[in-house]
C-alpha cells in the first residue's frame, strides 16, 4: 500500500496522520499500521496513528491509536493538531469547530490564518471523577483522591481523573527524580485499573504552574500529553494544591500548555500544533 501521510505534533507528542476523507483504510488493519508506523527504525517514527475521518456527529472525528496499537479514546496534543490539519486543509470552514473522540465531542478553535494555524484552543468538556468512570477497582470511596496506593516496594499516593481516558496522577518534590520509567510502567498494567492507566507524575512550582512527566498507556514516555496535562491540573485542585478557574502553566518535557479547570467545570487547554513531515508510507 502507498499511504499518504502527514506527522505532526503537539509539544514533541507526535502522530502520523491519515486523512481518511481521502484515503479510507480497512478497520482489521489500523493497530498494525500504528505500530508500523510508529516504529523508528522500519517506519517513520511517532508515538502512535490518529486517523482524522468524516462523521455525522461532529465537524469531523478523530480516532487514535498508541504506539502498542491500542486504541486510545482521546488525544489532547492528537486534537490540536487534528485542528490543525482540519482548518489548514478546508476541511471546514470555520475557526471554531467540533471534533468526535471516541469519548464524546469537544469544541476546537484555531489561532493563525488557513496557511499555518500556530496555536490552538480545545474545550475538553468535564473530567470524570468517579472511580467506576477511570476506571479504577478496589476500595469504596467514590473519587480517588490522594488514596493510598501501594505499589512495589513503595507507598504512594495516587489521585485518578478521566478525560474520556485514564490517568493516575502522583505529587513528587522534585520531578526530575520521578520514578517514570521504574513505576510508570508497572501502574499501567497493575490489575486495579482493568483498562490500564496513563501515569503522571507533578511537581508543584508555585501557584500558576506544574511540572509534568507522564508514562503513557500504549506508548511509554511521551514528550507531552494533553489529556494527562488536563487531569493534572484537575488533580492539583482536587488536592486544594490550586486553584480552580485560574489558567495554570503545565510545563512538560516537551513544552508548554495552558489548561484552566473553568467554574462551570469544563477543562481548557489551549496549546501549539506543529506539522513536520507530509509524504507516502509504503506498507
Ligand atoms: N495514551 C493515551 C492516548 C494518547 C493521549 C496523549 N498523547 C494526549 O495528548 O492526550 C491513552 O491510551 O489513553
Amino acid at each position: 500500500m502507498r499511504i499518504p501521510f502527514t506527522k505532526m505534533h503537539g509539544l514533541g507528542n507526535s502522530y502520523i496522520f491519515i486523512n481518511v476523507f481521502d484515503f479510507p483504510i480497512e478497520e482489521h488493519l489500523l493497530a498494525d499500521l500504528a505500530v508500523a508506523v510508529a516504529n523508528k527504525d522500519t517506519g517513520i517514527g511517532s508515538d502512535g496513528l490518529i486517523l482524522i475521518h468524516p462523521t455525522d456527529q461532529a465537524d469531523v472525528g478523530m480516532r487514535i491509536f498508541n504506539k502498542d496499537g491500542s486504541e486510545g479514546k482521546n488525544c489532547g496534543n492528537g486534537l490540536r493538531c487534528v485542528a490543525k490539519y482540519a482548518y489548514e486543509h478546508q476541511l471546514v470552514d470555520y475557526r471554531r469547530f467540533t471534533i468526535e473522540t471516541k469519548a464524546g465531542n469537544v469544541s476546537a478553535e484555531v489561532h493563525g490564518d488557513r496557511s499555518q494555524v500556530k496555536e490552538v484552543t480545545v474545550d475538553m468538556g468535564l473530567p470524570l471523577l468517579k472511580r467506576s468512570e477511570i476506571p479504577m477497582v478496589g476500595g469504596q470511596i467514590d473519587q480517588v483522591v490522594a488514596e493510598p496506593f501501594a505499589i512495589d516496594n513503595d507507598s504512594l499516593e495516587v489521585t485518578t481523573v478521566s478525560m474520556g481516558n485514564p490517568h493516575a496522577v502522583f505529587f513528587v518534590d522534585d520531578i526530575e527524580k520521578a520514578p517514570l520509567t521504574t513505576l510508570g510502567p508497572v501502574i499501567e498494567k497493575d490489575n486495579r485499573f482493568p483498562e490500564g492507566v496513563n501515569v503522571e507524575f507533578i511537581e508543584i512550582a508555585n501557584d500558576q504552574e506544574i511540572h509534568f512527566r507522564v508514562w503513557e498507556r500504549g506508548s511509554g514516555v511521551t514528550q507531552a500529553c494533553g489529556t494527562g496535562a488536563c487531569a493534572s491540573v484537575v488533580a492539583t485542585i482536587l488536592n486544594n494544591k490550586l486553584e480552580k478557574g485560574k489558567e495554570i502553566t503545565v510545563h512538560l518535557a516537551g513544552g508548554d500548555l495552558y489548561i484552566t479547570w473553568s467554574e462551570d467545570n469544563h477543562v481548557w487547554m489551549r496549546g501549539a500544533a506543529e506539522t513536520t513531515i507530509q509524504g507516502t508510507y509504503i506498507w
